[in-house]
């Protein structure tokens, strides 16, 4: 897997301010390592044969080592195998190097621009500089990669293709202008190669860094001008052949692309410089097999190169002073090394053992190159803009401070609306929540009131049937009648009351559908908040109806006990007058009546009380209260039917007291099951059942005791 490409720092337009930015504009800065790749070529026929061997093994695309070990061979001395290694050969180096990419024998010129200068089209069209050089012994490969062949172009007619595709798609948005320069250093000499003539100068250019005086830049707008224009570079390119390449360059090559691009939307300016060398091979001058000038030749190359090698290792040493001055290679190459540049190092090396010691040094060199980290920043430079132009920049400006304020008064009024329609609807829900509560305390107490009320005046008749016509009556009736009245006043005040509140609580029903319409906004919260609401207003209707329950239930036990106390002074008085034979048999018939009435009504069973032993299913409960967990509740009943202390209990409802009409039914008739029989009453219905029983009683206790064969005993 090979290291990520060069990724250039992303920028935020900014328009009016870098129109704005003087002629010269860097607005970003990033540091990066060099980018190092290492290519290894092909042995060549010399190296295929038998003297030589590889000593370069390729691990992966980022690993290799030099000099590997090698099966140990067997090693004879005076004829005798001996263990240890020969020790006249030179024991392997079996070095590991590590780089950002290797490519093999069968990489292909596409596959290493693919993997190294593709990726700085991008960065160049962001307004970086950017650098690639080819490093290496003679005949290590640096032309093949750089320049190739025009059947197997190398990686500078590549990036040059991928450069107008990226012009040709940005075509719409930017104005391009594209122009190259074609240089050589030979001898410490800068030669043009598309236009030579006398040796030109170096000087430094505050924009694009290094520039050659004097150099003409050729304006181009395809790539095949390009391919023309390289071929003839090439052509005046000082080459001879050596031992080590038929096609040796002498000299280093230096290609150079000036880009200058201007975003139309925004005006803004770029401008980046491609720089692509191929250097001359660095050689031992025995390999070049020649002396005299062609010796002094690789001398300058090799000055040129120790320059450079010194200036890689300053660099990645992180020393402040680098010596680019000291040839006019490394002058070139400052802001390819150390400077404003993205940069991209390839490194040719041959495998074979014969290139043993280039190759060793290649790769050191290119370790070392590792190290060195550029300090890249964008160049953004501004078109000279006329005066006019200002004038019209300060309007734009305006009117976007303007808009920019407008936008921000809006955004603090709705702000504003926001926070004042919030505290608006909260206090309208309070408010509903208030009236809510209020509402649900008003309608109790009018409950409780009515209730009260119906209470007195049914006390009231009862008494009517009770008393004489004597004073103690009617006083009492007065009373009653003054109780009456006032709750009936109390009614009145509680009814206006409710309507009251009825009326704003819709008042402010409507207000809150009116805020929320107007401001939509609220509408979750809204919802949110009228679900509170309801929920609040269905648990004050269920409290409600409990306090009803309990009201009403507290009122049939009083009317139950009311009951119980008239059967049991009827059955007295009944019994009385039977026991003297006052009971006339209209009075008989009468009784019988109402024990009728009261079994028709109340599904129970019994039997005649006048039998002895008589039984019924009654619950246990006594009539006289001993014994009783209900005496105290009775007697408070008791109380409410004089009507003088009517009590009325809130809380919640108490467990049902069972009263019934069995019970009543038991307490009429005194079943010895259900209750401690006093004395003189057994008496009394001994006597009583002496006497023969009249004919309907006789008749409804056959019927009776029939039916008690027939039906399952009661039960409350
Ligand atoms: N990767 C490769 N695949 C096939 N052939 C290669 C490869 N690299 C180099 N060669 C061949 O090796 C020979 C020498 O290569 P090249 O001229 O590129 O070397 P060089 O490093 O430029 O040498 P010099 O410094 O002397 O100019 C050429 O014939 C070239 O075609």
């Amino acid at each position: 897997m090979g290291k990520p490409e060069f990724k250039s720092p992303r920028l935020r337009s900014a328009p009016i301010r870098s129109r704005l930015l003087g002629k010269k504009g860097p607005t970003v800065r990033s540091s990066a390592n060099i980018r190092v790749v290492v290519r290894v070529r092909p042995p060549n026929h010399k190296e295929q044969g038998d003297n030589s061997r590889d000593v370069v093994k390729i691990v992966d695309d980022q690993v290799l080592i030099f000099d590997p070990k090698c099966q140990s061979q067997a090693f004879f001395y005076h004829g005798v195998e001996q263990k240890g290694r020969d020790l006249l050969r030179k024991a392997n180096k079996d070095m590991q190097f590590m780089f950002d990419r290797v490519f093999g024998f069968e990489s292909t010129n596409c596959e290493v621009f693919e993997n190294t200068t593709k990726g700085l089209i991008q960065s160049l069209m962001d307004g970086y500089n950017c650098s690639v050089f080819a490093y290496g012994a003679t005949g290590a490969g640096k032309t093949h990669t750089m320049i190739g062949q025009t059947d197997n172009p190398g990686i500078t007619y590549l990036t040059m293709a991928e450069l107008f595709k990226a012009k040709q798609d940005l075509q719409e948005e930017r104005k391009f202008e594209l122009g190259i320069s074609y240089i050589e250093v030979y001898n410490e000499l800068v030669q043009d190669l598309l236009n030579p003539g006398a040796p030109l100068q170096l000087r430094d250019d505050g924009r694009y860094g290094v520039m050659v005086a004097g150099i003409k830049v050729h304006k181009i707008d395809n790539p095949d001008e390009l391919f023309t224009l390289l071929a003839k570079g090439n052509g005046n390119r000082t080459q001879h052949p050596t031992d080590a390449n038929a096609e040796s360059s002498r000299s280093h090559a230096v290609f150079q692309v000036y880009i200058q691009m201007e975003i139309k939307a925004t005006r803004e300016v770029r401008a980046a410089k491609l720089s692509m060398i191929d250097l001359a091979g660095s050689e031992r001058g025995s390999a070049t097999g020649y002396g005299g000038a062609r010796f002094a030749e690789g001398a300058n190359i090799n000055k040129s190169l120790l320059a450079l090698g010194n200036c890689i290792n300053s660099l990645a040493d992180g020393q402040k002073y680098i010596p680019y001055r000291d040839s006019k290679l490394t002058r070139l190459l400052k802001d390819s090394l150390g400077g404003n540049c993205q940069t991209v190092m390839v490194a040719n090396v041959s495998p074979s053992s014969l290139c043993y010691d280039d190759t060793y040094n290649t790769l050191k060199y290119a370790t070392r190159a590792k190290k060195i980290k550029s300090d890249v920043k964008k160049n953004v430079v501004n078109v000279e803009l006329h005066a006019g132009e200002y004038v019209k920049i300060v309007e734009d400006l305006k009117k976007e401070l303007e808009r920019v304020k407008a936008q921000l008064r809006e955004k603090v009024t709705e702000n504003k609306v926001d926070g004042k329609v919030a505290l608006e609807f909260g206090k309208l829900i309070e408010s509903r929540k208030k009236l809510l509560n209020r509402m649900y305390h008003v309608e109790c107490s009018e409950t409780t009131t009515v209730l009260r009320r119906q209470l007195k005046e049914d006390a009231d008749s009862r008494l009517s049937g009770l008393l004489n016509e004597t004073p103690e009556k009617e006083e009492a009736h007065r009373r009653l009648g003054n109780m009456v009245g006032r709750f009936h006043r109390q009614e009145d005040s509680l009814r206006a009351e409710l309507d009251e509140i009825t009326k704003s609580k819709i008042e402010l029903e409507n207000k809150t559908i009116d805020l929320v319409l107007q401001h939509p906004e609220l509408e979750k919260k809204s919802e949110l908040c009228e679900e509170k609401i309801g929920k609040m207003e269905l648990q004050y209707q269920v409290n409600l109806l409990q306090k009803r329950c309990s009201i009403l239930e507290e009122e049939l036990r009083s009317r139950a006990n009311l009951l119980e106390m008239s059967c049991k002074m009827l059955q007295s008085c009944y019994m009385q007058l039977r026991g003297h034979g006052f009971a006339t048999d209209t009075l008989c018939q009468e009784y019988q009546n109402l024990v009728n009435h009261v079994q028709g009504r109340r599904n129970i069973s019994w039997d005649s009380p006048l039998d002895s032993g008589v039984s019924s299913t009654s619950s246990g409960t006594s009539i006289d209260g001993e014994g009783d967990a209900r005496a105290p509740r009775k007697r408070a009943n008791d109380e409410n039917v004089n009507g003088m202390n009517s009590t009325f209990v809130m809380e919640a409802p108490k467990p049902k007291v069972k009263v019934c009409a069995e019970e009543l039914m038991a307490k009429v008739y005194k079943s010895p099951n259900t209750k401690p029989k006093k004395e003189g009453m057994k008496d009394r219905r001994a006597v009583a059942a002496k006497r023969p029983l009249t004919p309907v009683l006789r008749k409804k206790q056959l019927t009776k005791s029939e039916a008690l064969k027939k039906r399952p005993a009661f039960r409350t």
